[in-house]
């Protein structure tokens, strides 16, 4: 968490209940509701130890989640909201936090995200209205910021990096290498992610060694 000298980052974590989601991902073996959880549980205690992150809000109705999210401090749960959708459950987290501070919106199947990495990327979004960092594939969209007092809009989805262009927001100074261009849909990117060293509870399910 922050140092208090500078306003730390807000972050909105939006997570699908784990019986919904990751349905692209096959992974011979390994139960796909575990997995999507262990996936979302990585990325979110990644949140919640990056330094310049002040609040983690994860958007969701995952019960089971919930719960094994109990062993990460400082985290806040807003349900989903209705009419649901991607964009409308970042909306309604972004909604439960003061416009004053910096805030993001990072999607919730990195699984090999490092604090540091988040960090490196919040920081080059300071004095930047609004800034987006585009996933490995170079369409998607891993991170969506907007800095204090910016009204906040969202188009995740298909092409999502070049509709957040289109809303004004500027790329990020992340290198390809980072951490944070790594969400996970299919085998290949969950491959790629276990190359980069996967965060604790997703390793220990496909039983390579962690980060
Ligand atoms: N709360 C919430 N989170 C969502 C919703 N749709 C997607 N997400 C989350 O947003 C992130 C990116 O989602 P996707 O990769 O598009 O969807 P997914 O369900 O994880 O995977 P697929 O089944 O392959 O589409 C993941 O963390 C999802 O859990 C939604 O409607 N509500
Ligand atoms: C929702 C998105 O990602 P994906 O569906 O590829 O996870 C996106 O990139 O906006």
């Amino acid at each position: 968490m922050t140092d208090g000298t500078v306003p730390g980052w807000a972050v909105v974590v939006p997570v699908k209940p784990a019986d919904r989601g990751k349905s692209r991902l096959d992974v011979p073996g390994v139960d796909r509701v575990a997995l999507a959880r262990a996936i979302a549980l990585d990325t979110i205690a990644a949140v919640a130890a990056c330094d310049v992150v002040e609040r983690v809000v994860v958007v969701g109705d995952d019960g089971g989640l919930a719960l094994e999210a109990g062993a990460i401090s400082g985290l806040r749960f807003v349900p989903e909201p209705a009419p649901g959708g991607l964009n409308a459950a970042i909306a309604a987290g972004i909604e439960t936090v003061n416009e004053r501070m910096p805030r993001a919106a990072l999607l919730g199947d990195l699984p090999a995200l490092r604090p540091h990495d988040l960090a490196q990327a919040l920081r080059s979004a300071r004095g930047i209205a609004r800034g987006v960092v585009a996933d490995a594939d170079g369409a998607g969209t891993t991170l969506l910021t907007a800095a204090p007092g910016v009204a906040w809009e969202s188009a995740f989805g298909e092409d999502s990096f070049a509709k957040h262009r289109a809303l004004g927001a500027v790329p990020l100074d992340v290198t390809d290498a980072s951490t944070l261009r790594h969400d996970v849909d299919t085998a290949e990117h969950f491959a790629a992610a276990i190359a980069l060293g996967l965060g604790p509870r997703t390793a220990a399910l496909v039983r390579v060694s962690e980060r």
